[in-house]
């Protein structure tokens, strides 16, 4: 709702009230309208401010009522209207955020007030959707074409400084924001009410009012409704929009939103106002209809609903409590441990950064340093909190005794068990028993990693994304002694690291890694068939992915998945004579890939790999005429007929594929919800996010035609158990395929918290 008051001084105050960000709901309009026309009906009132409760004006409009059936009530754009008609002065007093409607409110506002500390921004592009309250119209009125279209195609929020920069805000405090506003309302009162008396002292507070508002004499308002004021132009705003147009769309990469906000914007360019808001609104509903708004909105929820953890014993973020980090330590100084003390340092947490020798310890000493020199750069002023020359904030040892006080230590060697498992045993003899011991591993066994500690409750397993640095997603593993407080520890670190912490059960590649794998591997079959890399790619890519398997693979290193494959026996010397090469335990299995290695070809870092490249570390992938002899004499050597795959079996091949594992991972409860996985694969894995995550993607699809086309591709390769469908996937289409929110209370497992 929105709470009514009036004041002493004639200044009616509405408070947005609906925790906890004020979202607006119909009935917080409604009370916003009847709050409005009471204000107006009232002679005794001669202003009015709109702030919000708890220190927040809004995060605007309710995201759940988009997809709920019933959308009939108040629209914001004709309230926002109804505000900018207002004859009575209209003050937004922003504290907190105003996003989205509640930015769209405030522009329907004469004036601005912010607080120092206030973010502001329209976000609606990240949910897939455009300002639909005729800010699309308004903005560019207000601060320009260029950084509308920046602030409406980005989504970005900007703090109340640059608001004030920009001319979003009229005035930036450092007090009582409330009390500023209404300080402001009674200035306004004072310039119309003054107008006409002669008194000294009267006509310096209407100089004061109207050098603070901007407003000429006899015309308070008029100027400040931004419906009224034209389009500030530029010398070549065709040619700037031409531009820009290019740009949101390399963005986009088959996001509609961006484009959609830009023609909004570009609108306001050429139509008077009213024509511009009916331009916004039929832009509006395309989007909201869209199909891709429902899934960026999913993801945004489902981001959320990861934050509240169960494990399969029953665990919870209700009962654990994190403990606080004071102190941490990260162990091995490679790419994913820069990339870690990086994160740890830009959260405030003091680090020990420790390697192996000296040799190591500067080598990776240097790396930290430039890593934290370009986020300094990139941070601005705010890179004076980072301090990161002062031992008591970054330390580098190669003293493990330097680890005796930490609260917690990040293990981030090479992907070794035996390696692993001496650092924990001495990291059991050294750390205080209460320290967090975790691993950074994509794929080992948390459990065995525990065993060589005294205190295993203590262990866990914390798979960060390369650059970890970069990537928000971490990947939080439990093992079967892990403690509720040190998952609840884990989560809240990563929330310090602003990254996205989603909590999984132990098992071979954990979530992300498990599903990525049988994807992979229908990648390199397809290319066994008949297709190329750059085919397989293009195809995946054209679906939304970052990069596609082979490019990916190139750009990780191919030498890191041949170690891991003559690591479990299936390549390599210690692969036992007489094994067919195209099979393993019974299984179909491609040599590909490690037939790349034998020939050292390893991807970028060797300049060729599935793709050749300019130069050794080059980065230009370019379809290789060596790799496609190469395809075709392995094919000839092992006689495999050779065939055109159309687009649509290697897409489904690789994604329904992948989807089928998720299936078994929520069967077996490692995931206690299919909004874990998608929240993997959006932060992780680059799956586009306006297809909402692998299992929301599989419920657009129909859960029925999934089955089908698994069902077929298993017959056509009754070798590959991996397109065998999982038995929950079977399940829930016998169930009558529910929607996803009602998937887990079919598994006999957790339920989902969406
Ligand atoms: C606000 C935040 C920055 C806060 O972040 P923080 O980390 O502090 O906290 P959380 O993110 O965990 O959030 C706490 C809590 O609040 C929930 N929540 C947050 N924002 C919203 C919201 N806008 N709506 C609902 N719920 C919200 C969140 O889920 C958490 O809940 P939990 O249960 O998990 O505790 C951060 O939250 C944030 O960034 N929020 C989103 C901000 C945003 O995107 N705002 C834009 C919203 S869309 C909008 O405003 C649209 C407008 O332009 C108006 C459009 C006009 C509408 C016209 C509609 C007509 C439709 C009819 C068309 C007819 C055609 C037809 O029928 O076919």
């Amino acid at each position: 709702m929105a709470q009514y008051a009036r004041n002493a001084a004639a200044v009616a105050v509405i408070r947005l009230r609906n925790p906890p960000v004020n979202a607006l709901s119909l009935t917080v309009l409604q009370a916003l309208e009847d709050g409005l026309k009471r204000a107006d009906a009232d002679p005794s009132v001669k202003a009015v401010m709109i702030c919000g409760e708890n220190g927040k004006f809004s995060a605007g409009a309710d995201i759940q009522g988009f997809s709920s059936p019933k959308r009939q009530g108040i629209a914001l754009g004709p309230l926002v209207s109804l505000i900018e008609r207002s004859e009575k002065p209209v003050v937004a007093a922003i504290e907190g955020i105003a996003l989205g409607g509640g930015l769209e409110v405030a522009l329907g506002c004469h004036f601005r007030v912010a607080h120092v500390q206030a973010r502001m921004g329209l976000p609606e592009v990240t949910i897939g959707l455009l300002p639909g309250a005729e800010g699309t119209q308004r903005l560019p009125r207000l601060i320009g074409v260029p950084a509308a279209l920046d602030l409406i195609t980005t989504g970005r929020h900007i703090p109340a400084t640059e608001a004030l920069k920009l001319g979003l805000v009229d005035e930036v405090v450092e007090e009582n924001t409330v009390e500023a506003g209404i300080r402001l309302a009674n200035k306004l009162i004072a310039s119309v009410s003054l107008e006409n008396v002669s008194s000294k002292e009267n006509r310096e507070l209407c100089k004061h009012a109207r050098i603070l508002t901007g407003c000429p004499a006899g015309q308070p308002l008029g100027p400040r409704r931004l419906s009224l004021k034209p389009i500030p132009r530029l010398p070549n705003m065709e040619a700037f929009l031409s531009e820009a147009l290019v740009k949101v769309k390399k963005q986009a990469r088959g996001c509609l939103a961006p484009e959609l906000c830009f023609q909004a914007v570009k609108a306001a360019t050429e139509q008077p106002f009213a024509d511009g808001v009916q331009r916004e609104r039929e832009l509006f509903n395309i989007l909201l209809t869209s199909g891709q708004a429902q899934a960026l909105q999913y993801a945004f929820f489902a981001e959320r609903a990861v934050q509240r953890w169960t494990t399969l014993s029953g665990a919870s973020w209700k009962s654990a409590s994190p403990q606080p980090i004071r102190r941490a330590a990260v162990i091995g100084l490679g790419t994913m441990g820069r990339g870690i003390v990086t994160s740890l340092v830009k959260a405030n947490i003091p680090v020990v950064a420790l390697e192996q020798d000296v040799e190591y310890l500067n080598t990776g000493r240097k790396a930290v340093m430039l890593l934290l020199e370009r986020e300094a750069m990139k941070m601005g002023q705010d890179a004076q909190s980072l301090d990161f020359h002062n031992p008591a904030r970054l330390q580098f040892t190669v003293d493990f005794d330097g680890l005796r006080d930490v609260d917690l230590v990040i293990e981030a060697v090479f992907e070794n068990m035996a390696l692993k498992k001496e650092i924990f045993k001495k990291l059991s003899g050294i750390c205080k028993p209460g320290a967090f011991l975790c691993t950074n591993t994509s794929a080992l066994n948390i459990d065995e990693i525990a065993s060589a500690t005294s205190h295993p409750q203590q262990v866990i397993g914390t798979h960060f994304f390369s650059p970890a640095h970069v990537m928000r997603l971490l990947e939080i593993i439990y093992g079967r002694h892990t403690s509720p407080a040190a998952i609840a520890t884990a989560m809240q670190l990563a929330k310090a690291m602003k990254k996205v912490g989603v909590v999984v059960g132990n098992c071979f590649g954990f979530v992300g890694n498990r599903m990525m794998f049988p994807y992979v591997q229908q990648a390199v079959f397809l290319l066994e068939e008949g297709s190329r890399p750059e085919n397989v790619d293009q195809v995946i890519e054209d679906f939304g992915f970052k990069i596609g398997p082979f490019r990916m693979s190139d750009l990780a290193g191919l030498d890191v998945g041949w170690r891991s494959r003559k690591g479990q026996g299936l390549t390599g010397a210690s692969l036992p004579p007489g094994t067919p090469a195209r099979q393993r335990h019974g299984r179909r299995y491609s040599p590909l890939p490690d037939l790349l290695c034998e020939q050292g070809r390893f991807g970028q870092k060797t300049g060729k790999g599935w793709y050749q490249y300019e130069k050794a570390g080059g980065r230009t992938a370019r379809p290789d005429p060596w790799l496609h002899s190469f395809l075709s004499e392995y094919r000839d050597t092992h006689q495999i007929k050779t065939r055109f795959i159309d687009q649509e079996e290697i897409l489904e091949r690789c994604l329904f594929s992948l989807i089928n594992e998720g299936f078994n991972i929520l069967a077996e409860g490692i995931a206690s919800g299919p909004e874990h996985l998608d929240v993997i694969y959006i932060n992780g894995y680059g799956w586009p996010k306006h297809k909402g995550g692998p299992m929301f993607y599989a419920s657009t699809v129909g859960l029925p035609r999934i089955l089908a086309k698994l069902q077929k591709y298993s017959e056509a390769h009754p070798d590959v158990p991996e397109l065998r469908p999982s038995a929950f996937l079977k399940k829930l289409v016998a169930a009558g395929n529910p929607p996803l929110k009602e998937w887990m209370s079919c598994s006999g497992s957790q339920s989902s918290k969406l």
